[in-house]
């Protein structure tokens, strides 16, 4: 069935076209030949100006028919043009600065601090490698075979059917009434800390993860949970963040050496001065506040963000967020 294009679809409109697409493989390919590709090489996405390039369509990329069907399906816009992303490999690119219709491989790690649409990059990025990294069934060890859209994989011999997994993690930003805390670990770079986070064990509940996760990493016990937000984590492999605050009694830190280099209780002037800095400095240590927090699209940075809105008293919660 070949579903045809409407010039500006409703959401829903949208959203049901994908589905088509990502169960039919005949729409899917033909799809293919009128939608857009955003191009990786060894999973470095390309950008021009800090954005994901997506105006490569399979007939500018002049490349053989075989290698347009790697690509995998990312979304549609509101204009019903579908989304794909295609790994070009070394056919195309020889490393990793090589230039195509002026945009610039770039590592998405050094990307996701330049990155003013990132969403695309990234969840293209973490099909691509899963694709890459699943291609064998578990059960018989026979070589899986993908749908067009990439939605899928399904062993012949067994009949198992193979989806992308993410792992759930739960993030936490802990407050203790007038300071938050935030940690590092030691592969952070330099003078960067976050919000406490960890994979959620099999069989818990993202409650239970989180007052874990607390109490072995900085021995702090929750006494209020809020949920803020979630997204899509790509490093160093899928996960499903879950953002929330926590209250806790004043109390002092014991903080756990084998999950974290350091823990420190941030005052509201700090937190607004580390949200100044833009880009990772040469110096974290030389000026005040003396540490960074990640960028902007960071879920941990939402919740730093929304810190002094959602838990400190003195801020006025009508004044409205800063995103
Ligand atoms: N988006 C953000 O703002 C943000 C901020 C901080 C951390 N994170 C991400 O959160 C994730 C979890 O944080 P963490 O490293 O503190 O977790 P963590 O505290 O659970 O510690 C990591 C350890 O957990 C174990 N582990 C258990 N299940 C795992 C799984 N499914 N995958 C990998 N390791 C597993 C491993 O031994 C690993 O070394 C990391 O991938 C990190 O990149 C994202
Ligand atoms: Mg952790």
């Amino acid at each position: 069935m070949v579903v045809a294009l409407a010039p500006c679809l409703s959401r829903v409109v949208s959203f049901r076209y994908l589905m088509t697409l990502k169960e039919d493989d005949e729409a899917c390919r033909h799809a293919l030949k009128s939608g857009t590709l955003l191009l990786y090489h060894e999973l470095a996405p390309l950008l021009r100006q800090s954005r994901p390039l997506f105006a490569v369509t399979n007939v500018e990329l002049g490349k053989g028919k075989e290698l347009i069907r790697e690509a995998v399906l990312l979304g549609c816009r509101e204009t019903g043009v579908p989304q794909f992303a295609l790994d070009v490999g070394e056919s195309t690119a020889q490393n990793r600065n090589t230039q195509l219709c002026n945009g610039v491989f770039t590592d998405l790690r050094k990307a996701f601090f330049l990155l003013t649409e990132p969403e695309a990059s990234l969840a293209g990025q973490a099909l691509l490698r899963w694709h890459q990294t699943h291609g064998f069934c578990s059960a018989t060890g026979q070589p899986t075979v993908r749908n067009q859209s990439g939605s899928q994989r399904v062993c012949p011999n067994s009949g198992v059917t193979y989806y992308p997994q993410m792992a759930p993690v739960v993030i936490v930003l802990v407050s203790d009434g007038s300071r938050c805390l935030l940690a590092r670990q030691r592969s952070f770079p330099t003078g960067m800390y976050s919000a406490l986070a960890g994979f959620c064990d099999l069989g818990e509940t993202l409650e239970e993860a989180l007052r874990r996760e607390l109490a072995e990493e900085v021995g702090l016990e929750a006494e209020d949970l809020r949920y803020s937000a979630s997204q899509h984590w790509p490093f160093p492999q899928s996960s499903f963040m879950v953002a929330c605050h926590a209250t806790v009694s004043p109390h002092k830190t014991q903080v756990s050496g084998a999950e974290l280099e350091d823990a420190r209780w941030c005052s509201l002037e700090e937190i607004q001065a580390a949200l100044t800095i833009r880009k990772p400095p040469h110096n974290p240590e030389a000026q005040p506040p003396g540490f960074w927090i990640p960028p902007a699209y960071a879920v941990a940075n939402r919740l730093i963000q929304e810190w002094p809105f959602v838990i400190l008293p003195v801020v006025p919660s009508s004044k409205p967020y800063p995103w």
